[in-house]
């Protein structure tokens, strides 16, 4: 969006404030207060880990070329991995032994499930008493996400021996973080909190070897995530705005958003994006493209209000064209593979409708015959809101066909419905809807003979975390 012409200056003056700040805090505060020693300097094999989170300090100067050329000095840094001692195959072969650091870390986690609602309170107070410069990047009430950063870091740790799910799950957490502001210098903040408020709740496990595991843990973590958010810089911005153009109520829950965004976004049918409203700042929501990328730039969305959801309600009963949102990066991968001709069996229940409708134009778009079948599920006829637009797409397109199934759980009608056609086993599938909706249809698509890994669909917790 052109509005945003300003993301340097911002950022310049943010590095400049928040650099004076940190020097401020470290200086008079952070020595004095026994806050469990940061890796801030470089220690045997996590040299060059440790050295580049020594770094957030350097880089977060006022001075913008010194903040250049500590950049560089970072870079020259020697190679060594930021990995924590990880997991080995014993020599009988079999399972993976978990790591001497994740035994620890496992351990702590145990320790603090019961207590996790007063560690995520204690941790928040810590980050906010500590560094009150950075309660403004949350939403003014916590209740609904404050647990989603720790949560975050909390599953990453507990996956630190399997390098294949940690790392492209946190490189999606490092660049999704952009659009909150968050730099390089907010990691050890964050990583000071997160030992304080284990060493608190976990006093029957903790010690100075669980907390050097933790240490090691958070550091590679973080540095995963600043390195993914350093690389996306160079080529996307931290978040679009976007004006709206049309809003097309359906139902009176439901409303087809169309946006127009500053710049060009680069998405791909299938996927997701996240959503902040000018009326509930800092709140972010995900929602589907309801379209594949179009000529003219324009996104759309399906939106249902849902009880109690802010950003929905705001969405469909007081947006109206001019109004200018925030959208965060593209993500997700229900996406089509045009590699192979494999027909394709689509489930969208309720406005899980959004994305299947944008594969339906991406796989036209290509030009493919494969053959595409949509079950478009829905409580009632009225919440059918776009089998219109789906019955005009089935009359354009022989290989499309379309059935709508109305029924209050689509549990019960969905392997009845699917089971009269097929057979499927030639056929990729794709589930989008309500969470609960997504995970029965995975386990009755696989009854029906689907294996798991020809089934797509968006993350649940994904979903599930950001239900409003
Ligand atoms: N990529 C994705 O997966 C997307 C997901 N959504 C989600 O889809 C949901 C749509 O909400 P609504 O339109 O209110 O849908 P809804 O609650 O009216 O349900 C839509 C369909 O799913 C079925 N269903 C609902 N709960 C179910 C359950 N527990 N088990 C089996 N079937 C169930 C219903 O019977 C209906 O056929 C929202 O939660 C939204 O976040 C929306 C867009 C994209």
């Amino acid at each position: 969006m052109s509005m945003r012409g300003g993301t340097c200056a911002r950022h310049t003056s943010y590095w400049g404030w928040h650099a004076r700040e940190l020097r401020h805090l470290k200086g008079k505060e952070g020595s004095k207060r026994g806050i469990p020693a940061f890796p801030r300097r470089p220690l045997g094999r996590l040299a060059r880990c440790e050295t580049r989170n020594h770094g957030f300090e350097a880089v977060a100067c006022a001075d913008p070329t010194e903040m250049l050329e500590a950049r560089h000095r970072m870079d020259a840094a020697p190679t060594r991995s930021a990995r924590p001692r990880t997991g080995r195959i014993p020599p009988q072969g079999g399972e993976l032994e978990p790591s001497p650091d994740a035994l620890l870390i496992h351990r702590t986690l145990a320790e603090i499930g019961p207590v996790a609602d007063k560690m995520t309170s204690y941790f928040y107070a810590l980050v906010f008493t500590r560094h009150p410069e950075v309660r403004s990047m949350f939403p003014p009430a916590m209740d609904m996400q404050r647990d989603r950063l720790l949560k975050a870091l909390l599953t990453a740790a507990e996956h630190i021996d399997d390098p294949d799910v940690l790392v492209p799950y946190l490189r999606r957490l490092g660049s999704g973080h952009r659009k909150y502001g968050t730099m390089a210098g907010h990691y050890p903040v964050v990583g000071e909190a997160l030992i304080s408020a284990l060493a608190r709740y976990a006093q029957l496990t903790w010690g100075p070897e669980p907390q050097a595991a933790w240490v090691r843990a958070y550091t590679a973590i973080s540095q995963i995530m600043i390195d993914a958010a350093a690389e996306e810089e160079r080529t996307s911005p931290p978040w679009w705005h976007a004006e709206v153009v049309s809003h097309d109520l359906r139902t009176p829950d439901i409303a087809v958003l169309t946006v127009r965004p500053d710049q060009p976004y680069p998405f791909v049918a299938g996927q997701y994006t996240s959503m902040e409203t000018p009326w509930w700042p800092r709140v972010w929501r995900h929602y589907s493209f309801a379209s594949a990328p179009r000529a003219d730039g324009l996104l759309s969305f399906h939106v249902k209000a849902v009880p109690a959801g802010w950003v929905s309600n705001a969405l469909v009963r007081h947006a109206r064209p001019g109004d200018v949102l925030r959208l965060g990066p593209p993500a997700g991968s229900m996406v089509v593979d045009h590699s192979t001709d494999n027909g394709m069996l689509c489930l969208g229940g309720g406005t899980g409708i959004a994305p299947i409708k944008a594969l339906i134009e991406d796989v036209a778009e290509h030009g493919e015959r494969r053959p595409v079948e949509v079950f478009f599920g829905a409580r009632c006829d009225n919440d059918l809101y776009d089998k219109d637009t789906l019955l005009g797409l089935q009359r354009s397109h022989p290989w499309l066909s379309v059935r709508p199934v109305v029924g209050e759980g689509l549990a019960g009608q969905l392997p009845q419905a699917v089971g009269e056609h097929g057979p499927w086993s030639s056929y990729d599938a794709f589930i989008s809807g309500p969470s609960a909706m997504i995970r029965s249809g995975v386990d009755a698509l696989k009854r029906i003979g689907i294996p798991g890994d020809r089934i797509r669909h968006d993350a649940v917790e994904e979903l599930e975390a950001v239900g409003g």
